[in-house]
């Protein structure tokens, strides 16, 4: 039986992008092919999954850090009204054909980087939100930038809304975020999706400039709805 590194597995609510607010149970596998720069996820192999039982109550059962699918199913379905499940990481197509297999009591929401264009062929047919991140040039050292977008344009083209799934963008601006590499960008992908959110950088040594965000989302507005939205459960200290 197959079993997949996991982190965290709670219920909370959505903090970041068009669906904050919604009761979410999370899976945060482990394990990421990027290293941004800003990320705020610990991304070294865990000694244990920890499981918050009680949503909000803080307090974890620590299970092994290997689970198979009906491990995680059997935690999923111990939360009630969910809206989805939120499927993260690291990044969790690194995980695709297990993803694919589970057998889960509400929506998907797949929280990815899009930059593996064969995986999310993997799971198309099996999500039902895609929270898509666009990583910008000043994570990537020299020229593979052109290549790491056009994985990225795959995988929003494979992956984008239609009747049965909503795509929506998720880009991290910092101090170091250049619009018009984000004009670039959306340009390319605006028929793949439903929005633009602009996610300020939760790490105010690289705060964002706010002029430049709202200029952005200006410019934005011209091709696609573009929602300047913060991570709302660090706000208010929820996991
Ligand atoms: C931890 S990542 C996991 C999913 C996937 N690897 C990705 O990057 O989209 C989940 C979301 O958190 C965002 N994120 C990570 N660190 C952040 C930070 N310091 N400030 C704002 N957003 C952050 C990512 O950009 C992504 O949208
Ligand atoms: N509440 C809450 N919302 C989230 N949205 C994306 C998250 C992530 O780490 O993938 C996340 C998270 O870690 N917690
Ligand atoms: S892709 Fe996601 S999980 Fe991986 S380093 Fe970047 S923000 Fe963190
Ligand atoms: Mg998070």
């Amino acid at each position: 039986m197959e079993r997949k590194p996991v982190s965290e597995i709670f219920c909370a609510v959505q903090g970041e992008g068009p669906y904050v607010g919604a009761r979410q149970a999370f899976v945060r596998f482990v394990g990421c092919n990027l290293d941004c720069s800003y990320c705020d996820t610990p991304l070294d192999e865990p000694d244990h999954c920890l499981f918050e039982k009680v949503p909000g109550s803080g307090e974890f059962e620590k299970l092994s850090p290997l689970l198979c699918a009906s491990d995680i199913e059997e935690k999923i379905r111990s939360f009630n009204d969910l809206h989805s499940v939120s499927l993260t990481g690291g990044e969790p197509l690194l995980h695709a054909e297990f993803i694919r297999e589970l057998d889960l009591p509400a929506p998907v929401y797949l929280e990815t980087n899009m930059t593996l264009p064969e995986k999310a062929k993997v799971v198309k047919d099996s999500v039902d939100y895609v929270a898509g991140d666009v990583k910008l040039p000043e994570e990537f050292e020299g020229s593979n930038f052109v290549e790491h977008i056009e994985r990225t344009y795959q995988c929003f083209r494979t992956l984008r809304s239609n009747q049965h799934r909503d795509c929506f963008c998720k880009i991290v601006v910092t101090s170091s975020t250049k619009p018009a590499d984000v004009m670039d960008v959306v340009a390319q992908i605006s028929d793949y999706i439903s929005c633009v959110v602009l996610q300020p950088v939760t790490q105010y040594t690289r705060a964002t400039d706010i002029q430049t965000i709202l200029s952005l989302q200006e410019n934005l507005l011209e091709i696609k709805n573009t929602l300047i939205i913060p991570q709302t459960h660090k706000m208010w200290g929820c996991l």
